[in-house]
């Protein structure tokens, strides 16, 4: 009885991984279920050990998720070489901004996240199941993209809110992903916050992920990303008059980063 089982568990995993073998499709739908599946089933039991610790939506728990999702990389057999985290240690509340590539973003997110970070995510995510869920207990942002008022009156509060709680944001301010190897225009609303609170803005780049992971071409194999936390940049003085200036510097500053990072000078010079 027992054999029988071991050979037929045994034949379905040779079948997997001749079919992985043989079609990068297949490959690649295997490893994002996989990514998908670890992701559901780790956020219920973090969700549950969130509430038994800290008992309910608190960046505290953030802890709790980034100790879990730094085990993810593992899995897909991912490095991470990380410059510049000493950046990070500015004295009380920052805004991050980085690129953002993929789902799979979230490992490069946790891998780095300072204490006491939040982040702005789309409302959709509440409706992930246990995602949604943990989202929620880690004290994401939510904001509705497809209504610039009602998302700019929600920054608006945290602008007031990050001073008293002492709190970062992380934001990705192409606001959606792309995975192209090069970055979409910025969307403002991250240099609007960091000027109405009057806080630096810290950019870090990640090295374009497309030598490993492809959803184009069902590329998706093992690789390295290379991780650059750049100086903060100050917005003491700055009203909403400098926003653009600001969002252009720091997307200058993040496109040559990620050229450099990923491998492609020629084109970080056209960039300048
Ligand atoms: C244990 C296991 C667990 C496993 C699972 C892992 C879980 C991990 C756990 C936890 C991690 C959670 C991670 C979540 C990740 C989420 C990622 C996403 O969802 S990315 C999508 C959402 N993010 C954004 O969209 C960026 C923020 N967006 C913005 O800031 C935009 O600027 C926004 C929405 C506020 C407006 O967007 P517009 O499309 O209308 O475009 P604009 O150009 O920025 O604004 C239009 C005009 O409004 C002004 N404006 C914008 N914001 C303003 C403001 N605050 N005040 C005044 N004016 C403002 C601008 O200056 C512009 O005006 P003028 O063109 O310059 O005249
Ligand atoms: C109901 C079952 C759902 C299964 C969900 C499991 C997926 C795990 C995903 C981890 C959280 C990913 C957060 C993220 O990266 O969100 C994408 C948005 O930033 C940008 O959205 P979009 O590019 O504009 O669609």
């Amino acid at each position: 009885m027992e054999l029988g089982w071991l050979v037929c568990g045994t034949a379905v995993l040779l079948l997997l991984h001749v079919l992985m073998e043989l079609s990068p499709a297949v490959n690649f739908a295997l490893r994002i279920g996989f990514y998908c599946v670890l992701c559901l089933v780790s956020s219920a039991l973090a969700a549950a050990a969130c509430l038994l610790v800290n008992g309910g939506r608190t960046v505290k728990n953030m802890r709790i998720i980034k100790a879990v999702v730094k085990t993810f990389k593992y899995f897909f057999g991912l490095r991470f070489e990380v410059k510049g985290l000493e950046n990070f240690e500015v004295e009380g509340p920052a805004i991050i901004v980085s690129n953002h590539q993929s789902i799979l973003d979230m490992m490069g997110l946790m891998e780095i996240l300072p204490d006491n970070c939040v982040q702005v995510g789309k409302k959709e995510l509440m409706y992930t199941g246990t995602v949604g869920l943990i989202i929620y207990l880690g004290g994401v942002i939510f904001i509705n993209r497809k209504s610039t008022s009602s998302a700019k009156m929600v920054m608006a509060e945290v602008a007031k809110t990050m001073a008293n709680e002492n709190l970062k944001v992380w934001v990705y301010p192409e606001g959606t992903r792309n995975c192209t190897g090069d970055l979409l225009p910025f969307k403002k609303g991250a240099f609007h916050l960091a000027v109405q609170a009057q806080v630096p803005v810290i950019p870090v780049v990640y090295s374009s992920f497309t030598t490993f992971y492809n959803p184009k071409t069902k590329l998706f194999t093992s690789g390295k990303i290379k991780v650059e936390v750049l100086p903060p940049i100050e917005t003491k003085g700055l009203t909403s008059d400098d926003v653009t200036d600001l969002t252009d510097r720091c997307f200058c500053t993040m496109r040559e980063t990620l050229f450099r990072l990923s491998g492609r000078p020629s084109e970080a010079k056209d960039s300048s």
